[in-house]
């Protein structure tokens, strides 16, 4: 029995083609939601058919990753006991917690997206979960060949390291097949974006990295309060509070602007099929936009993932307004946007799931 343990939307997304391919492979797998984000892990694997199977509720008014930590480590602890491995993926503080869970139960741990690394401190506290997380597992899922290096780098034996490619492409293009194969998912992911004036360019915007929080977040916005003017501008607003309040403050009801809630996620992909241009400090829309040709600016000052950038898909442009004004009204003036709009997969071609449950079951066998 495998247990894989996520409490995040992007982890729900990257799990669940692993979920899938073990399943399919025979294998026993239980699903854990700590409850990082409930909601959102509960309708994003349900995009994918799924369910978790064990759902903690110890996470009621914990703020901190410090609080959500502490209160998940003992009860992950617990329900470690008669599991094959342990699956997290990426770098959040579930991933951290089950990580810690596994290794304080001695039960093999394995990381998904393993390697990524900035360099530096930021982004704070992903770049040191992540970092944690690799000195504990057993065996790494590396996406790409510079995550491989990085793992290399710091001493880990090329035998636990495995190059899979990034299982969020896997549940891309499944759902981006099903969208233009399925009218009714398509009408269904089509309908928040009805109010967009389509003869005007789309800007998708997602922006939630606690890092942008506070003067990066309102120099963006004072960037999109100019940007309004010429584009429609589609924002799936983060519920964090941090970002909600100074958004809608900013934001609500200008003209060609549409806040959204966070969007499902086969809308959230049925909007980057029809943006012109992304502006996002995401992880995941940084992998996910060049699958797409979806040119993708990328609010952050330093990026764990460099392979969209080398492909020309991805552009760093900070949180500065007057760059991010500049990047945008550039492009859309036709500098360069042709050539970031090339689909290119440096991510992975969508099979990393397929690879990593064979070698699951290789080395822990099947049940
Ligand atoms: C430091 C860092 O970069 N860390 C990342 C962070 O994740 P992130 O930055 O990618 O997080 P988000 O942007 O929240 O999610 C993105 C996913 O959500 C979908 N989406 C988006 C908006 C919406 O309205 N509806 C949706 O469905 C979208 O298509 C995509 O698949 O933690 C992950 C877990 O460990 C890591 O893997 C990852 O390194």
């Amino acid at each position: 029995m495998f247990l894989l343990v996520g409490g995040t939307r992007p982890e729900a997304v990257k799990l669940a083609p692993l979920v899938l391919a073990l399943r399919a492979r025979g294998c026993v797998v239980r699903v854990v939601a700590t409850g990082q984000h409930m909601r959102l892990f509960d309708e994003t694997l349900a995009a994918f058919g799924l369910v978790a199977d064990v759902r903690l509720g110890v996470l009621e008014g914990a703020r901190t990753p410090a609080e959500v930590l502490g209160r998940l480590v003992p009860v992950l602890a617990g329900l470690m006991p008669g599991h094959k491995a342990v699956v997290v993926q990426g770098d959040t503080t579930s991933a951290l917690g089950g990580a810690l869970a596994a290794h304080y139960a001695g039960v093999p741990l394995v990381h998904v997206e393993a390697g990524l690394r900035t360099g530096g401190p930021e982004p704070f506290p992903e770049e040191m979960h992540r970092t944690l997380i690799g000195q504990l597992a057993d065996l790494h899922f590396a996406p790409t060949a510079a995550a491989v290096a990085a793992l290399a780098a710091e001493g880990v034996a090329g035998e636990r390291v495995v190059m899979t490619g990034n299982s969020g492409i896997d549940a891309l293009l499944w759902m981006h097949a099903r969208l233009r194969s399925d009218a009714a998912l398509a009408a269904a992911a089509a309908a928040p974006l009805a109010g967009v004036d389509r003869r005007r360019p789309l800007l998708l915007v997602t922006m939630h990295r606690r890092e942008n929080h506070g003067a990066g977040l309102d120099a963006v916005l004072a960037a999109l309060v100019v940007l309004s003017d010429g584009m429609e501008i589609v924002l799936p607003v983060h519920p964090h509070p941090s970002v909600e309040w100074p958004v809608h403050a900013a934001l609500a009801g200008r003209p060609g602007v549409h806040l959204l809630p966070p969007l499902g996620y086969p809308a959230f992909v049925w909007a980057m099929m029809q943006a012109t241009l992304a502006l996002t400090d995401s992880g995941g829309v940084q992998e996910e936009a060049p699958a797409l040709g979806l040119p993708v600016l990328v609010m952050r000052g330093v990026t764990e993932r460099p392979e969209g950038l080398a492909t020309g898909n991805a552009r760093m442009v900070g949180t500065e307004t007057g760059a991010i004004v500049a990047a945008v009204r550039g492009l859309l003036m036709g500098e360069g946007l042709s050539a970031m709009a090339e689909p290119t997969l440096p991510y992975g071609v969508g099979d990393a799931a397929g690879v990593m449950a064979g070698v699951m079951v290789e080395r822990f066998g099947r049940a």
